[in-house]
């Protein structure tokens, strides 16, 4: 009697699981589908499951895939990813009504936050959080990106910037030339900048393993989520739960990423008891720590640790990105190499530092970094998820979006676009010059490198005089040369980077004053 009553609890439970699957794998996409289809938004027909996931065999492919799609049927389509239909945009009305004036109508996706809690530590921070936690985290952060703020991050910036070079410059100077990694070498810079500029530059002179650790941390979690990314293991309920497919390397990165900052966090508490007392600071973490809104109510413990961690992740994947590539670019195009060092040598004579009057100054490496941006965004897809029904595009064109949808605005794609940009496939910095800018800029919704609307990169200045202050004291102080026969293909996983990282033979120029 026992036995048939388990096996039908079993057969019961089983018909309830599969049943599941298939009403949110497969009914309730299709049903998305037909909705849009029957609104003549063009795509191939639709695949349960796992969609169009087999043209993506490989990373690489992502973009091929896309242009390919996007000849063929046009600025606005359906494409499945796994198994998820995905309204895909390249169309700057579409794109600007999704983040700018519908935007209360979208969060980012669930799977977004699955991606990259581990990484903060919860939902609660200004990237992954929604509604009202997110405004008024925005509205409490807001601060820490203020001019005043930046300027004096700046001298941060510069002095790890210095002693990351100083360092680099004492290993090549005995063998003359070295060859290295330029992505790997941008990332641990970056992260220690984004470390510095939340705690202080203290930081890491007292224990200066902490880098080197957390580093790898990052590195390692990144390429496990990546990995669970790739097989789709992320976007499985219950399956993404179990303790497999690298899931104990990002449990293990999680918790260390978590104990350092809540250890630093204390060392910043004791050491500056005066966060409360109105003594201004540049450091994040002083603003984070002193934010509160008109009720007197700040951030508790758990926010504040997980908006740092934030930070942290937001503030050096994408910059190191952007470095890389930019390097890319300078070292694949002599002139505009050649054109850079010039302005540099012109407004730092004699190997003087930069400061934030002469980083304003320069234009040139501000045109290269915004074209850079262009060519090569760090984050080539944003996404969305529709969460209100509404109507998006002119009025002449609309299209109902229902809730569910899932939206992929393809960044890269409408940067590439020749409708918007001319010759948009040419490496051309002097599009961001003065009289020469192209109408392409005039509407911010055809350059997304950092978004658009209320959910735009809060960092976005921050990022830029960085990469500015990076790529001018590089230049400044050494000859850089690519190696030559390396492929360098773009990869798309969290953020875009060069497939196989990117090789560079570098010397020292001249002597500095640092
Ligand atoms: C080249 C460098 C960077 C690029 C290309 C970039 C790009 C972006 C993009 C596209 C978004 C929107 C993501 C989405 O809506 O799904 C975003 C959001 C964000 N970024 Fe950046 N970012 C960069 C650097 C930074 C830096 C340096 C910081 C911090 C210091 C930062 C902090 C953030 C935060 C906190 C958000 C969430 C904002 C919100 O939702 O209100 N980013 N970034």
């Amino acid at each position: 009697m026992i036995e048939v009553y388990l096996t039908s609890t079993i057969i019961a439970v089983l018909a309830a699981i599969i049943f599941h699957a298939v009403y949110e794998l497969v009914y309730k996409q299709k049903r998305i589908y037909d909705i849009l289809k029957s609104q003549n938004v063009p795509g191939d027909p639709f695949k349960p499951f796992f969609g169009h996931i087999a043209r993506f065999s490989h990373n690489d492919q992502i973009l091929k895939v896309r242009q390919t799609q996007q000849e063929k049927h046009g600025k606005i389509y359906l494409m499945s990813f796994g198994h998820r239909v995905n309204l895909v945009l390249t169309d700057p009305a579409y794109i600007s009504d999704v983040l700018r004036k519908h935007a209360n109508c979208y969060q980012k996706p669930e799977l977004f936050r699955t991606v990259f809690s581990p990484l903060i530590g919860g939902t609660k921070s200004l990237f992954i959080g929604e509604g009202e936690y997110h405004r008024r985290s925005r509205k409490l952060l807001n601060p820490a990106f203020q001019h005043s703020k930046l300027q004096s991050m700046v001298a941060i910036m510069i002095v790890q910037t210095a002693e990351t070079l100083h360092d680099f410059q004492s290993n090549i100077t005995c063998q003359n030339t070295e060859v290295i990694d330029l992505e790997s070498f941008f990332y641990k810079l970056t992260l220690s900048i984004i470390i510095s500029c939340v705690f202080g530059h203290e930081i890491f002179s007292r224990k200066s393993n902490r880098k080197e650790l957390l580093c790898n941390t990052y590195k390692n979690v990144i390429k496990a989520i990546e990995y669970r990314s790739i097989y789709m293991v992320n976007q499985i309920p219950v399956i993404k739960n179990l303790p497999f497919w690298k899931k104990d390397i990002i449990d293990r990165g999680s918790n260390e990423i978590q104990e350092f900052v809540k250890e630093i966090m204390i060392e910043y508490r004791e050491k500056h008891c005066d966060v409360q007392s109105g003594i201004d600071s540049s450091d994040i973490i002083h603003v984070l720590l002193s934010a509160v809104n008109q009720d007197g109510v700040g951030f508790t413990d758990q926010e504040l640790q997980q908006e740092t961690a934030s930070f942290l992740f937001a503030g050096h994947e994408a910059s190191s990105n952007l470095m890389t590539w930019c390097f890319y670019i300078l070292l694949k195009y002599p002139d505009v190499y050649r054109d850079c060092q010039e302005e540099v040598d012109r407004l730092l004579e004699e190997g003087i530092v930069p400061d934030f009057d002469k980083l304003n100054k320069m234009n040139i490496l501000d045109a290269v970094l915004h074209e850079t941006l262009r060519f090569y965004p760090p984050l080539p897809t944003i996404r969305r998820e529709c969460i209100i029904e509404n109507y998006i595009g002119p009025s002449d064109r609309q299209i109902r979006v229902p809730i569910g949808t899932s939206i992929s605005i393809d960044v890269y794609g409408v940067h590439r676009l020749a409708e918007y940009w001319h010759n948009p496939l040419e490496f051309d910095y002097k599009r961001w010059l003065g009289h020469e800018k192209q109408n392409g800029l005039s509407s911010s919704y055809t350059y997304l490198p950092f978004s658009g609307g209320k959910r735009n990169c809060i960092g976005q200045p921050f990022a830029i005089l960085e990469a500015k202050i990076i790529t001018a004291m590089l230049l400044q102080r050494f000859e850089f040369e690519l190696i030559p026969e390396q492929s360098i293909i773009p990869d798309i996983k969290l953020t875009m980077k060069p497939k196989n990282g990117l090789l560079a033979r570098v010397k020292v120029r001249k002597q500095n004053r640092m």
